[in-house]
């Protein structure tokens, strides 16, 4: 057996998995997340599958999208194959096509104290070709964020108008990159990007790219071509066309920055039902209730948003952003997505906006 990792501890769960902290192994082994998803429905299955896609696609070539180390597939109780960078298992491949599970479900190890190491088994001789994999779970290794996600981070620290600035900078690179390579995300949101502390400030990653979809590469212009169809994201960041059922493109994607943006430069937090953190995004409010504002705009397209906000919030607050940072969040929430900027021009816009302060 060979060991390539050493897991260290659960630092999180989400709809899907578990994700832990590790290191790899050896003496310098960097520290990484490594994020265990059990192959239990076809539905599943299919968001693993283009997660992993997505993430291959990206590897470590934008600072700001998270870099993804391996992926290592497990066949049996305690054992784990290293994919191959070029390959998917091609068991579920074939269960998301034909909508079943693949056999080989049982063996869903259960992560103690015991057992907190990834080894592979080593392939033996020519036999291993003849054995058919059974992935019962896909183990992914990325990068790992010590500072939580933007949620965590932004809110536990008073605020501070060039940490925002830098954020938002961060997070429009890494939306052109992907537009820019034909990935549309279409989950974004504050628990979706995480962060790295360094010594010069927060680096911000996109991750968590289950409902991403990838399409050709998008050139500037393409952003108006209808692509998508089925309704996904999460309600408080998801754009006027998607909530009305339409067609909708990556410029869906900039809606999602726009209210992201908006929250974070004047620190907007909303409470959601069954929560008790607070999170950060931008809504209408309609008497006494929180609306998301891609609902109230697909209700009333001519609804005129006002930026900055206004009504009282909890301080510490930052200051209002600048005017021309204003104009850009309305371009950037306008009803019709082809009024917004495409990712591209969203980074020169957001230049030009920061440098007028
Ligand atoms: N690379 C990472 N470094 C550090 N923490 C991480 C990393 N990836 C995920 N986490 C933490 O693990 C938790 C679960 O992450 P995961 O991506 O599985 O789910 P999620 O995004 O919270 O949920 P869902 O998939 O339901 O939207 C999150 O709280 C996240 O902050």
């Amino acid at each position: 057996m060979e060991e390539l990792y050493i897991l260290q501890r659960e630092v999180g769960r989400g709809s899907y998995g578990v994700v832990f902290e590790g290191r790899e192994k050896g003496a310098q082994g960097d520290r990484v997340a490594i994020k265990r998803l059990p192959c239990n429905s076809p539905e599943c299955i299919q968001l693993y599958l283009q997660e992993l896609w997505v993430m291959r696609t990206t590897s470590q070539s934008h600072p700001n999208v998270i870099a993804l180390h391996s992926c290592l597939v497990q066949t049996g109780p305690n054992t784990l194959q290293l994919l191959k960078p070029s390959r998917l298992p091609l068991d579920l491949v074939e269960s998301a096509l034909k909508g079943t599970v693949p056999p080989g479900q049982k063996h869903n190890t259960k992560v103690t104290n015991s057992n907190l190491s990834l080894s592979r088994k080593r392939p033996v001789g020519r036999t291993t070709k003849a054995v058919p994999r059974r992935c019962s779970a896909l183990w992914l290794v990325m990068e790992y964020c010590e500072g939580g996600d933007l949620n965590q981070y932004i809110l536990s620290q008073p605020p501070d108008e060039e940490r925002n600035h830098s954020v938002i900078k961060q997070l429009s690179s890494a939306i052109a990159f992907l537009h820019r390579l034909g990935i549309v995300h279409r989950d974004l949101k504050p628990d979706n990007v995480l962060v790295q502390l360094s010594k010069s400030g927060p680096i911000i990653k996109v991750a968590d790219f289950g409902l991403s979809k990838m399409t050709e590469r998008l050139s500037e212009g393409d952003q108006t071509r209808p692509a998508f169809s089925s309704t996904c994201g999460s309600d408080f960041y998801m754009a006027p066309e998607v909530w009305a059922g339409r067609n909708y493109t990556a410029q869906a994607d900039i809606f999602s920055l726009g209210v992201l943006f908006w929250a974070v430069l004047e620190r907007i937090t909303f409470l959601e039902d069954g929560c008790t953190h607070e999170q950060l995004g931008a809504y209408y409010v309609r008497g006494r209730w929180l609306t998301p504002l891609g609902e109230a705009l697909c209700q009333n397209p001519g609804l005129q948003l006002v930026i900055p906000m206004r009504g009282r919030r909890a301080p510490p607050l930052p200051p209002p952003p600048a005017p021309a940072l204003c104009d850009l969040l309305l371009h950037m929430l306008a009803s019709d997505p082809d009024a917004r900027p495409c990712a591209q021009e969203l980074e020169g816009c957001l230049r030009r906006a920061l440098r007028q302060r």
